[in-house]
């Protein structure tokens, strides 16, 4: 099945708009609609020495496949010209605005999914926007309670409890309800979308051996476990709490479909280890399908031909699949 799928180009300093241009060079079997400013995309490409081909897109048209060195557009101004490997606070609305259309574009049907290429979450601080993250964005935009940060390779899936916050205020962020609300929705997406139809999914602690029975911090013994306990009850499979440096050794991964960190660097290091370059962001729990790549922007790499598309692939992949999911499940996108 051909699908549409919006890719929000990023930061325009970094290496979003190279990835796309790269991509292009491939075509697809989908759809591929970049939010960006068009003339970014073309100079980025001449720097890059590639080839590329715009086409305004026009949500009123079919579906049609990307043939090879093309992109449809849709197009957003920037502020001021981006520099590649520069970031420019002048420039932060204008990624803020890709990411709304992106969404907005969801809501309106125009296309089955979004991929996003990375932003810089300190430069639009910088100009004055609290930003913490996509995640905490599109789940702002959707008025959704609760969404789950997961990346994930062919063979590791990590989920977060917590997601863009200082290490200081993760203690207190991990309450019944929240691990509750992050666990249900895990558990409700590993299976309509990752073709897990009992998600075994292994739970981190929070301290050191999982508290080594209360002598090492008390978070496992009185907020995981008894949350677990009483979502065993409802049915889901949860191993744990495990101490984090052990429930990440083969034996504990296997037959695992998911594991749950109860914090960013508790998680992400390790999925980044095992797999950086070929692992998708997914944010679970939203009312329309968000992948990202597993890197950021890469300043260093902009225009220089050398940044590896390999995540966003991926990306674009895990989009695919889930939206045909929900299509089979017959779900509307939004
Ligand atoms: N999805 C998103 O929007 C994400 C955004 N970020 C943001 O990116 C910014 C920079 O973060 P960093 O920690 O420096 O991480 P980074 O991923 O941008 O860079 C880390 C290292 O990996 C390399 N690298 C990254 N992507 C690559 C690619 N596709 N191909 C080859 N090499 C690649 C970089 O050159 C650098 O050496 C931060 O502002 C952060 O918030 C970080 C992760 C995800
Ligand atoms: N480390 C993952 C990351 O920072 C991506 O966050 P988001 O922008 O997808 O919320």
């Amino acid at each position: 099945m051909t699908l549409r799928l919006a890719i929000t180009a990023g930061e325009p300093g970094g290496i979003g708009p190279d990835l796309c241009i790269q991509l292009a060079q491939q075509g697809s079997e989908h759809q591929l609609v970049v939010i960006a400013d068009p003339q970014l995309l073309a100079e980025r490409a001449r720097q890059l020495r590639l080839p590329l081909t715009l086409v305004d897109f026009n949500p009123a048209s079919a579906t049609v496949p990307t043939p090879t060195g093309t992109l449809y557009v849709q197009p957003v101004a920037l502020q001021q010209p981006a520099v590649a490997g520069e970031l420019n606070p002048a420039n932060a609305r204008y990624v803020l605005a890709t990411l709304t259309i992106a969404a907005q574009g969801c809501n309106e049907g125009h296309w089955d999914a979004i991929v996003t290429a990375p932003v810089h979450k300190g430069v639009i601080n910088d100009a004055g926007m609290p930003f913490s993250g996509h995640t905490e964005y599109f789940r702002d935009f959707a008025g959704v309670e609760e969404v789950v940060m997961m990346l994930a390779t062919t063979d590791l899936r990590v989920a977060l409890v917590t997601t863009h916050l200082p290490l200081r205020d993760v203690a207190d962020a991990i309450t019944p309800e929240r691990l509750s609300r992050v666990i249900r929705i895990l558990d409700h997406d590993l299976k309509m979308f990752f073709g897990c139809p009992q998600p075994r999914i292994l739970v981190a602690g929070l301290n050191p051996h999982a508290g080594e029975n209360g002598h090492l911090g008390h978070e496992e013994q009185d907020i995981i476990e008894p949350t677990l306990a009483q979502l065993r009850q409802e049915g889901i499979h949860l191993i744990g709490p495990l101490p984090a440096d052990t429930l990440y050794t083969p034996k504990h991964l296997a037959g695992a479909d998911a594991t749950l960190a109860m914090y960013h660097d508790q998680g992400l290091p390790v999925l980044k280890f095992h797999g950086f370059g070929r692992a998708a962001n997914i944010t679970l729990g939203l009312p329309f399908i968000r992948t990202s790549v597993d890197h950021g922007t890469a300043l260093d790499l902009a225009a220089t031909g050398k940044a590896d598309s390999g995540s966003l692939h991926t990306a674009i992949a895990v989009a695919a699949h889930m939206a045909d999911s929900r299509h089979t499940a017959g779900v509307k996108t939004a």
